[in-house]
C-alpha cells in the first residue's frame, strides 16, 4: 500500500521577546506564526487521517497554549523559532496513533524565517 503525506496549515498570533539577545527582538514584539503539520501513513482506503482530526489535535495540544499569548510566560526556555518548533514536535508526536505518523512540522515566524523538525 502506498504511503502518502498530507499537510494541514494553521496560523496563530503570539508575542515574545528573545532572551540574551542583542537586537530589537530582545523587546516584546508579535508574530503571526504559521504552523505546517505533515503526517504520513497508508492510504486506507481514501484518507490518511481526516483533516478535521488533525485540526482538533493541533488546536487542543498546541494552539490553545500559544494563540494570543506571551510565549515567554508559556514556555520555560528562550522562545526562538527553533526552540518553539521542537517543543511543538514533542507535544504533538504522541497524539498520532499508528499507522499515522508525524513526518514534519514547520513553524514560520514571519514570511522569510522558519524552523522545522522532521522524523
Ligand atoms: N535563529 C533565529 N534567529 C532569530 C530568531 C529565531 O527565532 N531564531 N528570532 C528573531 C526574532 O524573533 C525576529 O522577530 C525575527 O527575525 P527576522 O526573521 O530577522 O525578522 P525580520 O522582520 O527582520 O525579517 P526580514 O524578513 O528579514 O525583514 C531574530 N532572529
Ligand atoms: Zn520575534
Amino acid at each position: 500500500m502506498r504511503q502518502v503525506s498530507i499537510t494541514k496549515i494553521f496560523t496563530f498570533d503570539s508575542a515574545h521577546k528573545l532572551i540574551d539577545y542583542n537586537g530589537p527582538c530582545a523587546q516584546i514584539h508579535g508574530h503571526t506564526y504559521r504552523l505546517e503539520v505533515t503526517v504520513c501513513g497508508p492510504l486506507a482506503p481514501d484518507m490518511i487521517i481526516d483533516f478535521y482530526d488533525i485540526k482538533k489535535i493541533v488546536e487542543n495540544i498546541v494552539l490553545s497554549k500559544v494563540d494570543h499569548q506571551f510565549l515567554n510566560d508559556v514556555v520555560p526556555f528562550n522562545p526562538t523559532v527553533e526552540n518553539m518548533v521542537v517543543w511543538m514536535a514533542d507535544l504533538l508526536e504522541p497524539a498520532f496513533a499508528e499507522p499515522v505518523k508525524l513526518e514534519k512540522i514547520r513553524l514560520w515566524e514571519n514570511q522569510s524565517s522558519y524552523a522545522e523538525v522532521t522524523w
